[in-house]
């Protein structure tokens, strides 16, 4: 992997999870994931994977009654998140790390207008009178391509369609140019067409202000048009991590595989498409021992069910987590502390 020092954002041995019915359960287990600044990571899996739960924890957004981040480090611009007070938190959420979640209706408040929220972060994090918040406001808004943008500033979320909200949400998001932006399935509440031209801006914003991005999706489409490196997720765990095109041209896991082989492609002729059988286990019945996905793997074997798979290096920072290569294999000692 790179040196540590060039990273952004550097998670060490992130673990998260939920006490359900009085018993804890990892959702996000053991992950370590980098990422350089200007450059976008994409991660990806199906859904509950523990994708939402990572980004969650990168910000230390659980849920505090039932949620629990048990170890781990996360290394944000020179500073170990996990040591902040909850006010030192609060100044970076907003101002530095900058977030955009699935459903904006839900993330913007109803009863107030969007000039009143986007005011609201400037206000929070920067001194600025109130024709300046107003002036910038407008210049936000027309930077995320909203049209009427002096009128827009006025009107309350309801009034606006799906993608005008989405629009005002990464504005809100980019308002106090954070060096970091994770948008956490920024596009699945929309319409096709209007995604496309949501992942248009976001790639445009990322591009033009050289910001670092983590790319929440399960849209493989999208992460390969955006992302410098993806870090696949199954089960909590990153099966596979690198370099986009180590990700597209050369996938090892095979569950990567599977889903890869899950798009429709238009360069071949595919009768049908093909599906990955069963479902992601949930935390109460995920196999702790062995790999997580044998369950469902064509090509598993006893040992993958009584052997746990170590994420290692198979060659130019390409990580996969699967018996089928040697350097996965645990050694004899490893066995012993699964
Ligand atoms: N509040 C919660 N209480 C208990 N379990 C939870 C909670 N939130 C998430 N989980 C569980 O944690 C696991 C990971 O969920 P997560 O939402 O991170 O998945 P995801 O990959 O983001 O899925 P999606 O794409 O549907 O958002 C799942 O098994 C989910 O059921």
């Amino acid at each position: 992997m790179n040196n540590p020092s060039s990273a952004l954002l550097d998670i060490r041995h992130l673990s998260a999870g939920f006490s359900i019915e009085g018993n804890y359960y990892r959702a996000v287990d053991d992950v370590s994931l980098r990422l350089l600044p200007g450059q976008v990571l994409g991660i990806v899996g199906e859904s509950g994977c523990g994708k939402s739960v990572m980004s969650l924890s990168i910000m230390k957004l659980l849920p505090k009654k039932i949620s629990r981040m048990d170890s781990g480090e996360i290394w944000f611009d020179g500073k170990n998140l996990m040591n902040l007070s909850e006010n030192e938190l609060l100044k970076l959420r907003g101002s530095d790390i900058g977030m955009v979640f699935q459903e904006p209706m839900t993330a913007l408040n109803p009863v107030f207008t969007v000039g009143y929220q986007i005011e609201e972060v400037l206000g929070n994090h920067l001194v600025m009178s109130k024709k300046e918040k107003r002036r910038r406001s407008i210049e936000l808004l027309k930077s995320v391509g909203i049209p009427h943008a002096e009128r827009i500033v006025g009107e309350y979320p309801h009034q606006l369609s799906g993608g005008m909200r989405q629009r005002v949400m990464i504005a809100m998001a980019i308002a106090c140019n954070p060096k970091l932006l994770i948008a956490d399935e920024p596009t699945t509440a929309l319409d096709v067409t209007i995604q496309a031209q949501i992942i248009e801006l976001l790639k445009d914003i990322q591009q033009q202000r050289g910001m670092s991005m983590i790319l929440i999706t399960h849209d493989l489409g999208v992460v390969a048009e955006m992302a410098d490196t993806v870090a696949v997720m199954y089960a909590g765990q990153i099966v596979e991590q690198g370099h986009v095109t180590q990700i597209f041209y050369e996938p090892k896991h095979p569950y990567l595989q599977l889903l890869l082989q899950s798009l429709p492609r238009l360069d071949e002729e595919q009768e049908r498409l093909k599906s990955i059988s069963g479902i992601v286990p949930s935390l109460v019945h995920m196999p702790r021992t062995g790999c997580r996905f044998a369950g469902r793997c064509p090509s598993a074997s006893d040992d993958c069910r009584r052997l746990t798979p170590q994420l290692a290096n198979v060659g130019g920072g390409h990580y996969v987590r699967c018996l089928n290569f040697s350097a996965c294999v645990p050694t004899a000692r490893e066995e012993e502390t699964v």
